[in-house]
């Protein structure tokens, strides 16, 4: 997979280097790149942002450098050049590129998204600052490709670059040969849409506590039913919501 990222802190994804993301990246599974949306402004100051029109506090994000970034990114990645001189040549995706904008006011990021996410060949991500992107940059792209606001909760953050990191880190972690066991994939909480069940490990007695002892018992239906019920009713307590209607 190839992710493009865009913001005016390049220098936040340095952590990117390090992890499971950054082995994706050094063996070829990840190619991940950083772009400055400063590197794409005409000015003496390299401005990126402008008081908004009708007034109000804060400033938005202006239009041009992101159009400039953005059709850079996308000459490179989807080739039009191919295109034109083979147009049966398919874009990356038949439905084109997918920009993913982190927004309080997106669709609710989830694991399931993740999944979908992670099917993609190309992802690129527009970080916002400030009081948000101006509304033409999503208007105009959706008409070439996809364009989606995601947001990670209900709370605001001063821009998108830590909604990205974790994006990726969601999504970068279902991605075939980046988790060394895809096994431990699947036990998770919402992979099945259920919060996961508690772990244990050695030693078997810790502070006057013991592990259940069905998890010590090797009977693996009595284990799987145990952690079946605990997820239940850890779902049940911490969110109600994620339990399936009651049929
Ligand atoms: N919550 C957020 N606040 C600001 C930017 C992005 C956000 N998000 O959740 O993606």
């Amino acid at each position: 997979m190839r992710i493009d990222i865009i913001t005016i802190f390049p220098e936040f994804f340095s952590v990117l280097d390090v992890s499971l993301v950054g082995k994706a990246r050094q063996s070829g599974l990840i190619d991940l790149r950083v772009h400055n949306l400063r590197d794409h402004t005409h000015d003496r100051h390299h401005s990126v942002d402008d008081t908004p029109y009708g007034g109000g506090a804060g400033m938005v994000m202006k239009p041009e450098p992101w159009g400039d970034a953005i059709d850079d990114i996308l000459t490179h990645v989807y080739p039009v050049a191919d295109l034109t001189d083979a147009p049966d040549l398919p874009t990356a995706t038949d439905a084109g590129p997918l920009l993913i904008f982190p927004s309080p006011a997106g669709e609710l990021f989830t694991q399931a998204m993740a999944r979908k996410l992670a099917e993609e060949p190309n992802l690129i991500f527009g970080c916002g600052r400030y009081e948000g992107i101006d509304q033409r940059v999503f208007d105009h792209f959706a008409e070439a490709g996809r364009v989606r606001l995601v947001s990670l909760g209900d709370y605001v953050l001063n821009g998108g670059e830590v909604a990205v990191m974790a994006m990726i880190e969601a999504v970068g972690r279902l991605i075939p040969g980046v988790v060394g066991n895809p096994e431990s994939l699947v036990e998770e909480s919402h992979e099945d849409g259920l919060l996961e069940y508690p772990s244990y490990t050695k030693p078997a007695a810790w502070r006057g506590r013991d592990v259940p002892p069905v998890l010590l018992s090797g009977n693996h239906g009595a284990i799987a039913a145990w952690r079946r019920e605990q997820q239940l009713e850890r779902t049940a307590r911490v969110r109600p919501d994620l339990l399936p209607p009651a049929n």
